[in-house]
């Protein structure tokens, strides 16, 4: 309980080091050396051939299996034209500037280049450029003259950036402020009344989980709360009793935002040109709520309240306020994402490239957090059932547009993303069923 941001994070000056985004100081260069291999894994081939020969075998293979690394000694290439060579860059590297600006390119496609290494590190930029390109659509005049205008809006940003932001969506204001003011309570209740919630386990099952969390092995600036919505009457049970109202309101937010998520999966179908109601059913049976409380941090630009990633689900719809925190990556940057209070900002996610056989872009997205206010984030997931057969729809395949991915179960693919946000590698689970 005692690990959670909000519990410790308001008394501090400077972010504790294993919240430093994804540059930890054990993985950090210089100082940090590890004891040096036994030269035992030196190799010399000349003795290949000899009555050695079998061991040398015996050792490449271990040092293979055990390292992926051994040393060669004695291998063949002479001595004067190693120094040669070394020698020869360190005096290329010791010229003049003048004489090495010739070479100096940025350029990743020129076949020579001298160039210099950048900082990796995915910084919570918060004053990155804010996003010009999320359309914000009004639902209102769906009803209209402008409903193709609006479908064509929609899939054009769906096809470019996986993201929209919509108005006068249908869900009142009352519900939406409500609902943010109970989760805002929840985490501002007193530490005892929230420890009975908290839980480290991540195998509930979807039940109710009060949680903070890391993603590939650093500690993200946020505290969350998760649960399964839909089916409803199987998890309730697990929503907690306080703060008072917590079920009343949740229950009729998630019965609006599911409302919501219905129409905007038709617009996509009509947009897709695939029969209206195709993501009924199986393939949205499932809505989870997500709510993340983002304490105010004394240096965002060190921590990220959550990394790049796609959305696993099918459609996800996000409630935020006027705090700015969401990010989009487009064109190779990280651009903001407009805050508009009573919006809903929609992402296409995974399983929706997928069904759309590719014509659709599960939008890559993150949160950055700020030194002044604590953020407040609803997300929710519509997701097919762990049982669903995911495949591209039939009529968005043909001859000159070939199939883009395997089918798979979703709940294979579930588990796969879920082990892959902790993988340091940033493994990304869709290219995995990309044919
Ligand atoms: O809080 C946010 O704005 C983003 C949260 C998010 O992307 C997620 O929970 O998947
Ligand atoms: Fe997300």
């Amino acid at each position: 309980m005692s690990i959670l941001v909000s519990s410790w994070s308001n008394n501090i000056q400077s972010v504790p080091e294993n919240y430093c985004m994804f540059f930890p100081e054990k993985i950090r260069p210089g100082g940090h050396y590890s004891s040096c291999m036994q030269q035992h894994s030196n190799i010399d081939p000349a003795q290949v051939g000899g009555h050695d020969h079998d061991e040398i075998i015996h050792r490449i293979r271990k040092a293979s299996k055990d390292f992926g690394l051994f040393q060669v000694i004695n291998h063949g290439v002479s001595e004067e034209l190693m120094d040669d060579t070394m020698s020869l860059f360190k005096e290329f590297f010791d010229m003049h500037v003048e004489d090495k600006a010739a070479y100096y390119s940025e350029d990743l496609t020129k076949s020579y280049r001298l160039y210099t290494g950048e900082d990796k590190r995915p910084r919570g930029d918060v004053a990155a450029p804010v996003c010009k390109d999320i359309p914000v659509i009004d639902l209102s005049r769906l009803a209209g003259l402008d409903r193709v205008e609006i479908i064509q809006l929609i899939m054009k940003a769906n096809m470019d950036l996986g993201m929209f932001q919509v108005i006068n969506h249908g869900v009142s204001e009352e519900l939406m402020d409500e609902t943010m003011n109970l989760f805002k309570e929840f985490f501002n209740m007193p530490a005892e009344d929230k420890a009975m919630y908290y839980s480290e386990d991540g195998t509930s099952k979807g039940n109710f989980r009060f949680y903070t969390s890391s993603m590939k092995g650093v500690n993200t600036w946020k505290d969350s709360v998760r649960h399964i919505c839909e089916p409803l009457e199987d998890n309730i049970q697990s929503w907690p009793e306080k703060p008072a109202r917590y079920r009343e309101v949740v229950r009729a937010y998630s019965v609006e935002v599911r409302k919501l998520s219905l129409r905007i999966l038709d617009l996509i179908c009509e947009g897709l040109g695939i029969q209206l109601g195709y993501f009924g059913d199986g393939l949205s049976q499932l809505q989870e709520l997500l709510v993340h409380n983002y304490p105010p941090c004394p240096e965002p630009g060190l921590v990220l309240g959550v990394g790049g990633h796609t959305d696993p689900s099918l459609l996800t719809l996000l409630q935020q306020q006027d705090v700015y925190g969401l990010q989009i990556f487009k064109g190779g940057q990280w651009l903001g994402v407009e805050p508009i209070p009573h919006a809903f900002v929609i992402n296409i996610s995974d399983q929706l490239e997928v069904i759309s056989n590719g014509k659709l872009k599960s939008a890559r997205h993150r949160a950055v957090t700020n030194a002044d206010v604590a953020r407040t984030s609803l997300v929710t997931f519509i997701s097919p059932s762990l049982e669903s057969i995911i495949e591209p729809a039939k009529a968005l395949v043909s001859a000159s547009e070939p199939q883009l991915f395997k089918s798979f179960r979703f709940k294979e693919y579930r588990d796969i993303y879920i082990a892959n946000l902790q993988d340091p590698n940033d493994a990304t689970t869709l290219d995995a069923y990309k044919l």
